[in-house]
């Protein structure tokens, strides 16, 4: 049996924490991977690769996976109480059925064999307060772990027993000893068991008062379950939500914060899970997407995830094996498995069961034409004995023919008063179309019909970008169809499509998330910044289309992908054809485009999120930076810094910012450190395989220590002379120091990498090599310095305040939420900046021994990390 629930296994998962919830699910086309979504980069980015899972299990901010090989679990995220990668302590070769993770542990039955004696199960647990191995006398059927509690179904009596901590929940003195559950399913502080008639029981510890602080009112008493018979149920923090087993369509009770988004009503669903206060369900529909709500919800996410987890037994009774005909391929991969769904019971009223529940199909329900009386059932009715009534259908013919007709008239009307009512609104406001502009650009765009005007400052800046029709994106990427994604990101997928003109292009197309303002504003960003720079190295936006709920961006198309694809994606042939010479090539035209937004911009922008995945690779194999969703613009001052809540991608993040909150240009010299980093050693920013995850805090003692065979991908054959790659080393451990003031700015990154580039190519004499896309823009160091001076004295004072205003206007909110720094901390620091000799700094930290020390330092100058910074910090750091 499976069950799903906060932390029991499913083929879904629902992580939560402090920085969002994230959503993970494995794919439905066989080959066990997983995807996932969400706010929480430690989880979206840290999901592994190619290991395939057999079902996945969440807790706060982690989710782990049971590998499919190896029957072991596999854990990826930002918890700190349980070890990301496989657990640990583990016993050598075993193997587990099972994994079920709470708050921050885990636990994992394990299957019998192996260091198990007859009769007994052992279970074993690692995380807070839970690292040990349990022992139970019989077997056991199902694992199932709460907030700090676990429990387990007895496989020969079906009742359930509980342990761990009952303080919070009363759940261990409440689990009922005499009840026989068909599964259980803990949530945060109670547990739901499906009875053998179907029913619901829960039991442990409600959250009924309404809570006085206004964000989390709510009410609603967990124990109060409908009574509708069940086949599958989860269970949230307070709340619970089950299927259905009439019609498989979702019903929730419990406590329910205010404003929180309800389930989906007409949906069916084969499979949910729940995360604290959000719950998601795979729609069981020929697509199988997933479907999320609660309180960050909805999300309707554009992928096919597999309906359950499989098993290798044959289904038993009241289950049938799922297979649809639009799943070509087998969503199990192991021989001889499937997926077992359970049967639904009874049929709805008016309708009696045609065909039984069988081995390949859910029972079928029909329409009792006998008793139809409703308008319902009469099209089934009807058309099912017209040759036995037709005596009746041709009394009724002439009411069903003026019933048509007098449809056909009132649908054409609405049409045509909708069309007329369009036409009429497109009149009298130009920028309606788009809805990109606010309702103060679309009064100015009234005026403009009438009275000539000159155009407003916002149409000018998004000139070069064309508006698209939705429909138009829609055609041109086979209507948004799995096989043209390309890429995605956290919040959105990337699809490939042509053009009516044959135009080859990529459309970045948003995931429809409740937080509309936050996903509008990082559209926004993007959509202004890209309309208003220029340069060979930055990817070039086409157009936008904004309509209903739909935001695209629509953009050049990159033929060769990500360097992230290249670096870490799936072929590893792409790795080994990306020689250092062409390495040492994207790292310099990376490095001019980043370049040209700190100096040579009008005002200076602030990427935000430099990383590999954002280092995209045109055709000719030039790199373009992208993806300026979080960019911000800088003071023209670029030394002096913002104060930003940080926001970023784990691993990228530079220490500075997210302790001290400052944001400079130097924020991005820092992740293009790791980038450099990343290139130099073939390994990902974090990654939990190794030892040490953080790239920084392994390389940079690597480096300082001279070794820098040890650094160099493993993949590619060391140059002869490696004078080339150590300098590259020594510039991104520059780039990577922990103070921002220590950090080189781009122009000199720039400098020295093309100088890297120069030697590597075996022509120590030609100080720049001339890049292939330089001869094209024509661009030269000279010509660029003298740019930029005419270019900074070029901001009149009208457009300095026009871009002071926008720096408010276009904040990006924050993706990654920390405890803020006292202002009094940040005095301190902004003192003790002045007051640090760099060069005893830099002799400390060696002597010390590497990156850690750095954050020692920054340490001793705003005081220690709190424990919850602590935990970030041994992650990130
Ligand atoms: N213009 C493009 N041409 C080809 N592929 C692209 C293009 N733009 C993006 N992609 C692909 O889509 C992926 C996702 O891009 P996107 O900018 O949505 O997210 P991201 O930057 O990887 O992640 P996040 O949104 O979390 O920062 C990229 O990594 C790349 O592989």
């Amino acid at each position: 049996l499976d069950v799903s629930g906060l932390g029991s296994m499913s083929s879904i998962a629902v992580s939560y924490g402090e920085n969002g919830p994230v959503f993970c699910g494995l794919n439905s086309d066989g080959s066990h991977m997983v995807t996932c979504f969400g706010a929480d980069a430690s989880v979206v980015y840290g999901a592994p690769f190619r290991l395939p899972l057999l079902g996945l299990t969440s807790g706060d901010s982690f989710v782990c996976g049971l590998q499919l090989d190896t029957s072991q679990p596999y854990c990826w995220g930002s918890n700190i109480y349980v070890k990301m990668g496989v657990p640990q302590p583990m016993v050598e070769g075993v193997s587990y059925s099972e994994i079920s993770a709470g708050d921050n542990h885990l636990c994992a039955l394990r299957k019998t064999g192996k260091g198990t004696s007859r009769g007994i199960s052992l279970v074993d647990c690692w995380g807070y307060n839970m690292t040990a191995s349990h022992e139970f006398r019989g077997g056991i059927a199902a694992i199932t772990a709460g907030s700090v509690f676990n429990c387990g179904l007895f496989a020969r009596n079906r009742t359930a027993f509980c342990w761990g901590d009952d303080t919070g929940s009363s759940v261990i003195g409440l689990t009922p000893r005499n009840m026989r559950f068909q599964s259980i399913s803990a949530g945060g502080f109670h547990v739901c068991g499906i009875l053998e008639n179907s029913q619901v029981f829960c039991w442990g510890r409600s959250l009924e008062m309404q809570q006085s602080s206004s964000d989390v009112l709510g009410q609603g008493d967990v124990n109060m379950v409908p009574m509708y018979p069940m086949v599958s149920v989860v269970g949230g923090r307070f709340h619970a939500c089950g299927i259905k087993s009439l019609d498989h369509g979702v019903v929730c009770w419990g406590f329910k914060l205010q404003n929180s988004v309800p389930p989906p009503k007409e949906s069916k669903v084969y499979e949910i899970a729940a995360g604290d206060y959000f719950t998601c369900g795979v729609l069981a529909e020929t697509l199988l997407r997933p479907l999320c709500w609660g309180t960050s919800g909805p999300w309707s996410l554009p992928i096919a995830v597999s309906p359950g987890i499989c098993a290798s037994n044959p289904c038993g009774p009241g289950y049938y094996e799922f297979s649809h005909v639009s799943f070509r391929v087998k969503i199990c991969k192991p021989a001889n498995s499937r997926v077992c769904l359970p049967c639904s019971v009874g049929c709805p009223e008016g309708m009696y069961q045609s065909t039984p529940c069988n081995l390949t199909s859910d029972r079928a329900c029909r329409f009792n034409c006998s008793s139809c009386a409703s308008a319902e059932c009469s099209p089934f009715c009807y058309s099912g004995k017209k040759s036995k009534n037709r005596k009746v259908v041709s009394l009724q013919m002439p009411f069903i023919l003026g019933e048509l007709v007098l449809a056909a008239i009132a649908v054409t009307s609405v049409m045509l008063i909708a069309c007329l009512y369009v036409r009429y609104k497109l009149r009298n406001c130009k920028c309606s179309d788009s809805e990109l502009k606010t309702a103060r650009s679309c009064t100015y765009s009234f005026h403009k019909e009438s009275v000539k005007v000159r155009p407003h400052m916002e149409e000018l800046k998004i000139r070069r970008a064309r508006m698209f029709a939705y429909e138009e994106l829609e055609k041109a990427t086979g209507g948004f169809s799995e096989e043209s994604i390309v890429g995605k990101g956290s919040f959105s997928y990337v699809f490939k499509g042509i053009l009516k003109d044959g135009t080859l292009v990529a459309v970045k197309r948003a995931i429809k998330a409740s937080d509309v303002k936050k996903n509008s504003k990082e559209f926004h960003t993007e959509l202004d910044l890209l309309s208003r720079l220029n340069h060979a190295h930055l990817l070039n936006l086409l157009g936008y289309c904004e309509e209903g709920g739909e935001r695209l961006l629509v953009y050049e198309y990159m033929a060769h992908g990500s360097l992230y694809q290249h670096l870490h994606g799936k072929d590893p042939t792409l790795k080994e054809q990306l020689g250092w010479v062409r390495r040492v090539t994207i790292a310099v035209q990376a490095a001019r485009g980043i370049e040209y937004l700190h100096g040579y911009a009008c005002p200076p922008v602030i990427h935000r999120d430099i990383k590999s995945s954002n280092i995209l690779i045109d055709e000719e194999h030039n790199a373009r930076v992208a993806d300026f969703g979080l960019s911000l613009f800088a003071p023209d001052d670029s030394s002096a810094p913002l104060s930003e809540l940080p926001a970023g991608t784990l691993g990228y993040l530079d220490p500075e910012y997210y302790r001290l909150h400052y944001l400079t240009t130097k924020s991005d010299v820092y992740s293009f450190g790791v980038l450099l980093l990343e290139i130099l050693s073939g390994r990902k920013a974090i990654d939990m395989q190794y030892e040490e995850g953080n790239i920084v805090e392994w390389a940079v003692p690597l480096i300082k220590a001279g070794d820098i065979s040890t650094l160099l991908d493993p993949v590619l054959k060391p140059p002869a002379d490696l004078e080339a790659l150590k300098k590259i080393a020594s510039i991104a451990c520059k780039c990577v120091r922990m103070r921002g003031k220590d950090r080189p700015s781009m122009d000199k990154v720039t400098t020295s990498l093309e100088r890297a580039l120069a030697l590597l190519m075996g022509s120590p004499c030609i100080e720049q090599p001339i890049l292939p896309t330089e001869v094209v823009l024509g661009s030269s160091r000279l010509h660029k310095k003298a740019s930029q001076r005419s270019s900074n004295q070029s901001c009149s004072e009208n457009d300095t305040a026009d871009a002071e205003d926008q720096r408010f206007e276009y904040r990006a909110p924050s993706w990654i939420t920390f405890p803020s720094v006292t202002s009094s901390q940040r005095r301190k620091s902004s003192v003790s900046e002045g007051d640090v000799d760099m060069k005893n700094l830099e002799g400390r930290s060696l002597a010390n021994g590497g990156a850690g020390d750095g954050l020692r330092c920054l340490e001793e100058e705003i005081g220690p990390a709190s424990p919850q910074e602590d935990l970030f910090l041994q992650h990130n750091f």
